[in-house]
């Protein structure tokens, strides 16, 4: 029989789960070396110097104690490992002068995008509105709140954020950007037939507008409406063919062509009971679609069937609901985008007592909400396009 120790395990088996608890328990590594290239400024640095740089260079630019030279390769190495840096051997790349003998670092795509678009670049704001609710998980799971945000701060995520304004600020910045590189792809050549041909459209929880703006520049006959919480829009300003509306999508979903029909300017409307929105001149409207990105997550089956339910009140005529969410358990993902699903489900879950839907629970909500068919159009990297028709 084989040696047992304590645990009952095997030798190889305890082994194993050793190395996996090292790598669970140290998982966060990857985020706060992360954390630590962007406060050195590493990424800066490397662009600054417009082609792969060695070590000793890296170095000496970003102010490093030569005390410390014998340990930074290491800090390289992990991020290499994280493919956050890419390391060329010297035989394969133009040699940088001042080699170190260990080749030359640039950056991966996916650094450039953290740097650029990503939502690291408030890392400080994050770090302490993050945790705090990702650390009451255990007491939410045997307590009776809405959310494990909610056991942290004793108030419900969107509310917090509209209180709170450096926190709110941070969201909204990072949605603003998330919501921009996907919709520029989206937008580009191969899948801009999503919002070809609409005359107009509602962005549901549109917040600072970033995705009506990218979608009006580029069809300037549409008509956009932005609807989202009164401190949100309260002072940002349209255009031509854009209108921000404060209201609420759970009271009411305002018809496009309602918006832009009537010609006095500024006239009140009062939207249920909680919110009025301003209602401005413009041409009426034949078509009417709505869109959503990742909204619906946010929010439990019952909620979002609220929503669906006034997004098809307000359809008039040929018009459908565009979603732009997550589908999981898709069988097209690699396993990659699988453990971001996953990251971003448990996030929905700590923040907001919401979720990530599969194919089934998103057939379910739009039945629900009275509509009668939809189609999953397409999917671009963790999100699909998905169109329901009343
Ligand atoms: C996850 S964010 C998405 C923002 C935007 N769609 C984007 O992709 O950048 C959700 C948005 O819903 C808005 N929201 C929350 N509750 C709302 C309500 N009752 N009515 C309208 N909008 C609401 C929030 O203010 C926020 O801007
Ligand atoms: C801390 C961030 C939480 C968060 C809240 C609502 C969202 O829709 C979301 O989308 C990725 C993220």
């Amino acid at each position: 029989m084989a040696d047992h120790n304590d645990q009952n395990l095997a030798p190889s088996e305890l082994l194993l789960a050793e190395t996996q608890s090292w790598n669970q328990l140290y998982f966060f590594i990857e985020h706060v070396t992360l954390k630590c290239a962007l406060q050195l400024g590493i990424p800066d640095a490397i662009t600054k110097h417009g082609k792969p740089m060695t070590l000793s260079k890296l170095m000496s630019s970003l102010s490093i104690s030569p005390s410390k030279y014998p340990y930074f390769h290491r800090l390289t190495r992990i991020l290499v490992r994280y493919g956050l840096l890419i390391l060329q051997k010297h035989e394969d790349t133009n040699v940088d002068d001042g080699d170190d003998g260990k080749g030359c670092y640039s950056l991966a795509p996916a650094d450039r995008y953290i740097m650029k678009d990503g939502p690291w670049n408030s890392m400080e704001d994050q770090d302490s509105f993050f945790f705090k609710a990702w650390n009451c998980l255990g007491d939410w799971f045997r307590n009776e709140d809405p959310s494990s945000f909610y056991t942290a701060y004793g108030d419900l995520f969107w509310s917090k954020l509209s209180r709170d304004t450096s926190s709110g600020n941070w969201f909204h910045v990072n949605m603003a950007r998330d919501s921009r590189s996907f919709m520029n792809v989206l937008i580009g050549n191969v899948f801009k037939d999503v919002f070809k041909g609409l005359t107009s459209l509602v962005d549901v929880g549109g917040g600072t507008g970033t995705v009506a703006m990218i979608i009006t520049k580029k069809f300037p006959d549409m008509k956009c409406i932005v609807l989202d919480l009164p401190p949100i829009v309260a002072n940002l300003h349209g255009s031509e063919n854009l209108e921000f509306v404060a209201g609420d999508m759970f009271q009411k979903i305002p018809p496009v062509n309602a918006v832009y029909s009537s010609r006095k300017g500024s006239e009140k409307l009062a939207l249920g009971s909680k919110f009025e929105f301003h209602c401005y001149e413009g041409l009426p409207i034949a078509e009417l679609e709505w869109r959503k990105e990742s909204i619906l997550h946010d929010w439990n089956d019952e909620e979002c069937v609220k929503i669906l339910k006034n997004c098809k009140d307000a359809i008039t005529g040929s018009g459908k609901v565009i979603i732009i969410d997550m589908v999981m358990e898709n069988p097209e993902l690699d396993d990659v985008s699988f453990q971001a699903q996953l990251f971003i489900d448990m996030l929905m879950m700590v923040f907001l007592g919401s979720k990530e839907r599969n194919k089934k629970e998103w057939e379910k909500l739009f039945f629900d909400a009275g509509f009668t068919s939809y189609k999953i159009i397409l999917t671009l990297g963790l999100r699909s396009v998905i169109e329901v028709y009343p």
